[in-house]
């Protein structure tokens, strides 16, 4: 048995037991409250550069199966957690929980006093930390190798265009660090997808020819990405766009509005949010520390949709004459609730009533 320590910027040191990858790391210590998907959130691309420790305190119970990976890539730099449970059982589970971290290359620790760890990441709101085998003394924060500046998407987007045939409407999948389950519900939904670089340029999406394009959701901070705001705008203004978390807050600023780190983020699998034209509450699975300031968002153009039913903050908004709406949250889910699925078949039925062409002239 190795030991190791999560030494956290404040200066708290965690104590547990190493697994996976023998590599030292550092990143924004985050937490996410699910009790189930551990799979699907370690392979998330949003938690790039993210030490992710999990509330649940039984991790590994259920294995890792063949389906429920979000990316081919490694997404999380580590992962704390308290019991590890080796020896699954699940029909599906081809993997434990030690071999996929281990296979994947990413670090962590186990019989982590994760509800400490979770206090103090909610007193300290946002905290960087470093995953070492001796709590010894640290080199500075500057030489931890933290990812900023558009760094983190580069990591995890695709360089290259990826085609995937179907029967209906044409959508580009604008790539920030996708989720599968995205690509898998506009499938679902018999949509053609291309999935482009975040980096494409407004001519060549034209040149894709698409009915509609979904902005993905992404790692890191979206006020960081400016160069890409004036393409954000002149899709939204051509085509039918929906925009998911990274995506929504793209959408936003590009529009003039700005966005804000949150205290400690949501992550987790059961986030109230409050459909404004019907009054319902929705449960909902997020994954962001970032979010728009609904103050900042030009009112007379867009109209807000969704707001959390916690904090108050802005889940989604719909343009007031365009056919673009946008969520913080995940319709998608994977992992959690499918309360808000729909959210996929409303931007189809908005792309098939534009008949399939860009209906405004740029
Ligand atoms: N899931 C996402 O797209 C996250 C968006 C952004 N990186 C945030 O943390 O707010």
């Amino acid at each position: 048995m190795t030991k190791g320590y999560l030494i956290l910027e404040t200066g708290e040191i965690f104590e547990g037991e190493w697994i996976g990858s023998k590599q030292e790391t550092a990143g924004e210590v985050v937490f996410n409250t699910s009790m189930t998907g551990y799979q699907e959130m370690m392979t998330d691309p949003s938690y790039a550069g993210q030490i992710l420790t999990f509330c649940y305190p039984i991790i590994g119970s259920y294995g890792i199966n063949d389906t429920d990976d979000e990316s081919g890539k490694i997404s999380v730099s580590a992962v704390i957690l308290n019991d590890l449970c080796d020896e699954p059982s699940h029909y599906q589970s081809t993997a434990t929980f030690s071999e996929q971290i281990e296979g994947m290359g990413i670090p962590g620790l186990k019989d982590v006093d994760t509800r400490s760890l979770v206090s103090a990441i909610r007193k300290h709101q946002t905290v960087r930390g470093k995953l070492v085998k001796s709590p010894g003394r640290q080199s500075s924060l500057h030489s931890w190798g933290i990812k900023t500046k558009g760094e983190l998407v580069k990591s995890v987007a695709v360089e290259n265009y990826h085609y995937f045939p179907n029967s209906g409407p044409h959508v580009v999948l604008l790539d920030f660090g996708y989720k599968k389950s995205i690509l898998k519900a506009l499938l679902k939904e018999n949509c053609k997808v291309t999935i482009a670089p975040f980096d494409t340029p407004f001519q060549e999406i034209q040149e894709l020819n698409p009915d509609g394009v979904l902005i993905s959701n992404g790692p890191g901070d979206p006020a960081e990405l400016t160069p890409y705001f004036p393409t954000v705008k002149k899709i939204t203004e051509a085509y039918p766009t929906l925009g998911i978390c990274l995506g929504h807050q793209l959408i936003a600023l590009a529009y003039g509005a700005e966005t804000v780190k949150m205290p400690f983020g949501h992550r987790g699998g059961n986030h109230p949010v409050k459909d404004l034209v019907t009054g319902k509450v929705k449960m909902t699975s997020q994954n962001h520390g970032y979010a728009v300031i609904e103050q900042s968002l030009d009112q007379e153009q867009f109209d807000v949709l969704f707001r959390n039913v916690n904090d108050k903050s802005l889940e989604g908004m719909q343009h007031r004459t365009l056919p673009v709406q946008s969520v913080q949250f995940h319709p998608e889910a994977h992992p959690g609730p499918s309360d808000t699925e729909y959210i996929f078949k409303e931007f189809i039925s908005q792309v098939q009533a534009a008949g399939g062409k860009a209906y405004v002239e740029v």
